[in-house]
């Protein structure tokens, strides 16, 4: 299967609604492709929190219809990054959305853990609750969102879960790109599985995003790699599925698992 990662360039020059238009054409683009991914909360930015006030919506709101239709229109499946979800209680998310290719909602993720440190998401918005696996046309597809990268439990309960491949869409900053590099790779080679990591580029809040969108394979090896922080561009690769499970079979370190902590 191929997948692609738009490493869209989220800044102040343009609305949520010009983005959503140009992220919607980027992705008609990608016809061919079986998994389109965008980055996270790039409709209002993941560091501009003075927009997000303005730029929350539901499950089913405007950026939802827009990639719902682009997913249709390219024929494949799109996880459309993460929005400022807006539940009717009131409480913000930042969720992210699985589209399949005739534009259905398959899957939807509340970012369990909230980064900030006491300011920012940590302060202004709910944490999720529930692990979230969707079964697709390649495999089954786990759902986490950028800070959760630091968090290996979640990656060993989407495992569990049945995961073979796992997407991450991300708005990390620039100044940590190694820790990102690091994370990315770990994650994929520890949980034996697919790793697609979008992170957006530009700079919005006073954050320089830090781009460099990887695929990584089950060995950890990297199959590509967006060039820079600064530039938007689509990094693409062709997966073979079936390298999980023969790479579990070759190295068999989940096997010997001893602690089973993530599931008690
Ligand atoms: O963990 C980090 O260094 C960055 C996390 C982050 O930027 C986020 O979750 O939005």
């Amino acid at each position: 299967m191929r997948a692609s990662l738009i490493q869209l360039s989220v800044d102040a020059s343009e609305s949520a609604d010009e983005r959503r238009r140009r992220a919607a054409s980027l992705v008609r683009g990608r016809k061919g492709d079986d998994l389109v991914v965008l980055p996270e909360l790039w409709t209002a930015g993941a560091w501009a929190y003075d927009r997000w006030g303005a730029d929350c919506e539901a499950v089913d709101g405007p950026t939802a219809e827009a990639m719902s239709a682009a997913a249709r229109e390219a024929g494949a499946w799109l996880h459309a990054g993460s929005i400022v979800e807006r539940d009717p209680d009131g409480t913000l998310y930042n969720t992210a959305l699985l589209f399949d290719p005739a534009g259905e909602l398959r899957g939807h993720y509340r970012k369990i853990h909230r980064y900030g440190f006491d300011t920012g998401e940590a302060t202004m918005m709910g944490g999720g609750e529930d692990v979230v696996t969707v079964p697709t046309d390649f495999g089954v597809v786990g759902l986490a969102i950028c800070y959760d990268l630091r968090f290996p439990e979640l990656f060993r309960a989407l495992l569990d879960a049945g995961a073979e491949l796992i997407v991450v869409p991300a708005a990390w900053p620039a100044a940590r790109l190694e820790h990102w590099r690091l994370l990315t790779r770990t994650r994929a080679l520890e949980e034996q599985v697919f790793l697609l990591a979008c992170c957006a580029t530009g700079k919005h809040g006073g954050m320089q995003q830090g781009g460099h969108s990887a695929i990584v394979d089950p060995w950890g090896t990297v199959l590509a790699e967006a060039r820079t922080a600064e530039q938007e561009e689509t990094v693409t690769a062709d997966l073979d599925m079936t390298e999980v499970a023969r790479i579990r079979t070759e190295l068999p370190v989940l096997r010997d698992r001893v602690l089973d902590l993530a599931r008690s």
